[in-house]
C-alpha cells in the first residue's frame, strides 16, 4: 500500500485550502485526518479564526499508511503541505505552524523524527480520550455511521443522541482494546487482548509467506477453514452435541485439524490457513467483547479498528459470535470509520474546536470522495476506507 496519491485526486488543488492536521501512530498504521476549505468558501476562519462564528464549509480528508512506512507518510504530508494552514498558538500567535495533534503510541516513539524531518512537534494526546471523543462524535454527527452486519445482512442504526450511553467501544487494532463509554470524556478501559489485527497480520504472515495485508485478506476470501479447523462433528461423528447447544458445524478447535496427520505447512493451501486465522481471531474478539458487556451490563457493542477494513467475513463472525454467546442480547456493531476514531478524536482536540464546534452537513452524510461522489450506484459498505476519502463537514469556531 499506500497512498501517495496526490492531493488533487481530492480536488483540492490549492494546498492554501488545507488546515488542520491530526495524526494517530499506531503499532501498525499511521492515520491522517484534515480538513480543507471549500474552494468557493471565501473566508478562512482556520488561518485567521479571531471572531468568527459562522463557519467555514470543507471536506475532512483521510488517509493511511503502514508505521514501517513512515517516510512516505512524512512524504505525503510534505508533498500535499499538509503543515501549511497548521494550528495557531493561542498564546503565542507567530509560533503559528508548529505542533500538530498527535496520539497513538507512534507520538511518542517518533516525536523526534518528525521534528527533523518536518521541523514540526507533536502535541500529543491520549490514545483512549482520542479513541472515545472520535467515536462519539461519529456516533452523534454522522448519519449511516453505525451498522450491524448478521447473515451477510447490514442494517444502517439510527443512534438516539439521548439514549447513546453506555456502551463498550472495542478498537481491533494491532492490539485489541475495550473500554466501556458513559458519555463524552466519560469512560473506562475495562479489558484487552494481545490477540488482535497485529496477531492476524503477523501469523498469517508467517504461515502463508503473503507479502501484504490486502492479500492476506485476499486469501482468506478463498479458503475453507473446515481443511484446518477442528469441527465438533469431526470429534462427535458427523453429530451435534445439541445437549450443550454445538451444532457439529460449530469449531470445536481452531486448527485443530493440523494435529490429526503428519501433514506439514506446506500441505495446507495459504488460503485456508488464512481464513482459519481470520475466524480463529475474529471469534475470539467477539467472545471476550461478549463477556465484558455482560460484566457490565452493556447491550451495545462498537467494533472499531482497522482490522475489520469493512470485511463480510470478519464482521459476520464478531456479529455470530456476539449474538450466540449473548443469546441474541446483546448487539454487535460496526463503524463505517472504523480505524480513525483516534485520529478524528486528535483532530477534535484542538483548541476552540470542541464536537459541538464541528457539524457534518446534514446535506451529504455519507463520506463521498471526488471519485465514488457521481457515482450513484455507490454503496458506502461495499469499499472500506483504504483510500484516500473525504465527507464534507462544515466548521465552527467560537
Ligand atoms: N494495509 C494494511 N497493512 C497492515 N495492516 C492492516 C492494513 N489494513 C488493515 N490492517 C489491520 O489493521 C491493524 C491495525 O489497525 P489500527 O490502525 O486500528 O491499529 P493501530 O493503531 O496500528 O494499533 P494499536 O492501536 O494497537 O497501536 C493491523 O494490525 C492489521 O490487522
Ligand atoms: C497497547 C495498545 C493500547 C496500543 O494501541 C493496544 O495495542 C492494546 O490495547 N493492546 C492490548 C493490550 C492488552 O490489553 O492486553
Amino acid at each position: 500500500m499506500d497512498h501517495l496519491r496526490e492531493i488533487e485526486t481530492d480536488g483540492i488543488s490549492n494546498p492554501r485550502e488545507i488546515s488542520r492536521l491530526a495524526i494517530d501512530i499506531g503499532g501498525s498504521l499511521i492515520k491522517l485526518v484534515y480538513f480543507s476549505k471549500d474552494s468557493s468558501d471565501h473566508e478562512d476562519p482556520l488561518n485567521d479564526s479571531v471572531g468568527v462564528s459562522n463557519g467555514v464549509n470543507g471536506r475532512l480528508h483521510f488517509a493511511k499508511f503502514e508505521t514501517i512506512n513512515i517516510n512516505d507518510c512524512l512524504k505525503f504530508i510534505s508533498a500535499n503541505k499538509l503543515l501549511l494552514g497548521g494550528f495557531q498558538h493561542q498564546e503565542n500567535p507567530t509560533n503559528d505552524r508548529s505542533f500538530i495533534k498527535a496520539t497513538g503510541g507512534g507520538a511518542y516513539k517518533f516525536s523526534d523524527l518528525f521534528k527533523e524531518k518536518l521541523g514540526i512537534s507533536l502535541e500529543k494526546e491520549d490514545e483512549m480520550d482520542c479513541l472515545v471523543t472520535g467515536a462519539n462524535f461519529l456516533l452523534k454527527a454522522v448519519n449511516h455511521e453505525a451498522f450491524t452486519y448478521l447473515n451477510g445482512q447490514k442494517e444502517f442504526v439510527q443512534i438516539d443522541h439521548n439514549d447513546l450511553y453506555p456502551y463498550l467501544l472495542v478498537n481491533i487494532g494491532s492490539g485489541v482494546g475495550m473500554v466501556k463509554v458513559d458519555g463524552d470524556g466519560k469512560f473506562e478501559r475495562v479489558s484487552g487482548t494481545s490477540v488482535g489485527g497485529g496477531t492476524f497480520w503477523g501469523l498469517g504472515k508467517l504461515l502463508t509467506k503473503c507479502q501484504s495485508f490486502d492479500e492476506l485478506l485476499e486469501l482468506s476470501h478463498r479458503g475453507n477453514n473446515r481443511v484446518v479447523d477442528m469441527l465438533v462433528g469431526d470429534i462427535y461423528g458427523g453429530m451435534d452435541y445439541s445437549k450443550i447447544g454445538l451444532s457439529s458445524t460449530a469449531i470445536a478447535s481452531s486448527f485443530g485439524r493440523a494435529i490429526s496427520n503428519n501433514n506439514e505447512l506446506d500441505d495446507y493451501k495459504p488460503e485456508d490457513v488464512s481464513r482459519s486465522l481470520l475466524r480463529m481471531i475474529s471469534n475470539n474478539i467477539g467472545q471476550i467483547s461478549y463477556l465484558n458487556a455482560l460484566r457490565f451490563g452493556l447491550k451495545r457493542i462498537f467494533f472499531g479498528g482497522f482490522f475489520i477494513r469493512g470485511q463480510s467475513y470478519t464482521m459476520d463472525t464478531i456479529s455470530v459470535a456476539v449474538h450466540f454467546w449473548s443469546k441474541g442480547e446483546a448487539k454487535a456493531m460496526f463503524l463505517r470509520h472504523e480505524g480513525f476514531l483516534g485520529a478524528l478524536g486528535a483532530f477534535m482536540s484542538y483548541e476552540r474546536h470542541s464536537l459541538d464546534d464541528l457539524m457534518i452537513n446534514q446535506s451529504v452524510q455519507i463520506p463521498v470522495d471526488a471519485s465514488c461522489g457521481t457515482d450513484t450506484n455507490y454503496n458506502p459498505l461495499e469499499r472500506d476506507l483504504n483510500e484516500t476519502e473525504s465527507m464534507q463537514c462544515r466548521v465552527y469556531q467560537a
